[in-house]
């Protein structure tokens, strides 16, 4: 199994660490523009394998998509992240073009891959990804439900006192401040988390996990890495094992939850080919609303996408 990940940047260089020294696969390429950067990146990587001991070979290249030939799985992290300041949206012109001459170059040699999106705004970068690909929307998907559930998790379990292994929850809608945590889907081993915490607390946790990038931008003058780059690599390995885990995804919605030709994070069912199945819960009322509000939201960011296309 071979996966390529583009942009050897901060998510980039994580996802691809992640994915040497769990050894999921036995060969990751590392793709960036900018010259020598990659390629130092993948043998600093390479050269942790003693230490940590894996043997997933990572190998550098700049600008070289011919190296990437045959991979299963591509994952695209290449683009500018924000700063302080900025919302998502804002980069929106910038990577639109980054995220589509690499697709372009991705699909010429990977004809068969898999391609998930980290590149943001994501859920529009994955609509940019599809444009460009023209591949089914079961093989073209973004990251940011997993990321999003595992702040919200990771809050909980602070508040809580426990594990953040013991944390179950769905966090559905678009990578932003309009993502929709559902408490009513949210459990602590199996125990609805309304049982252990109260109301208020709950709303202050799913606002700050709302926010949860920005946090992180404030702090660090530019966006996260550690987790979203774990969060890409969790989400090539149930791809590359045929795990057929349960976890949120960005993918083109074609009629499920009454929406149709938008890309949200939605619960999926990801295995070897990709997006195995689209699960569709039933929302009460509240939950409809805010993804509904979601939706608005992304279809908005898709028209600006549309016009940079010329469509
Ligand atoms: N979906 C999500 O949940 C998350 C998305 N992101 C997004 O991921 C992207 C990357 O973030 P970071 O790694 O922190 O940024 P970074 O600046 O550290 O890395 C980006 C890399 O992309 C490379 N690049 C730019 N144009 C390229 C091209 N045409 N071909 C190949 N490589 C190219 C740059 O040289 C740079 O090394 C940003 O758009 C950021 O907003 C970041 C965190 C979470
Ligand atoms: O906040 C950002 O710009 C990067 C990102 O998507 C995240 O960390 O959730």
């Amino acid at each position: 199994m071979k996966v390529t990940v583009v942009g050897a940047g901060n998510v980039g260089a994580t996802c691809a660490d992640v994915l040497a020294y769990r050894e999921v696969v036995n060969e990751v390429i590392l793709v960036d523009i900018k010259e020598g950067l990659a390629e130092g990146k993948a043998l600093d990587i390479w050269e942790k394998a003693p230490i940590n001991v894996y043997d997933t070979r990572t190998v550098g290249v700049s600008n070289d998509y011919s190296k990437t030939a045959g991979s299963d799985v591509v994952v695209i992290t290449s683009g500018l992240p924000r700063k302080p300041g900025m919302s998502r949206d804002d980069l929106i012109e910038t990577n639109a073009g980054i995220v589509k001459s690499v697709t372009e170059n991705v699909i010429k040699y990977s004809p068969e891959a898999i391609v998930i999106i980290v590149s943001n705004p994501l859920d529009v970068m994955t609509y940019q990804a599809h444009l460009t690909s023209k591949f089914p929307r079961s093989k073209v998907m973004g990251m940011a439900g997993i990321l999003d559930t595992a702040r919200y998790r990771a809050f909980l379990a602070e508040a809580l006192n426990v594990s953040p292994k013991e944390i179950q929850a769905v966090l559905m809608g678009g990578h932003g401040d309009t993502m929709v945590p559902l408490p009513r889907y949210t459990t602590v081993a199996g125990i609805p988390v309304t049982e252990l915490i109260d109301s208020e607390k709950l709303d202050a946790i799913v606002q700050r996990t709302k926010t949860g990038g920005g946090e992180l931008v404030k702090l660090m003058g530019t966006s996260a890495w550690y987790a979203p780059g774990a969060a890409a690599a969790q989400m090539v390995e149930a791809i590359v094992k045929d795990q057929r885990r349960v976890f949120p995804v960005c993918v083109k919605l074609e009629g499920e939850y009454g929406i149709d030709n938008c890309y949200l994070g939605v619960p999926v069912i990801l295995g070897k080919n990709g997006i195995e199945k689209v699960i569709e819960l039933e929302l009460n009322e509240d939950e409809m609303a805010m993804l509904k509000e979601s939706e608005g939201h992304v279809r908005e960011v898709m028209s600006v996408l549309d016009k940079l296309n010329n469509k």
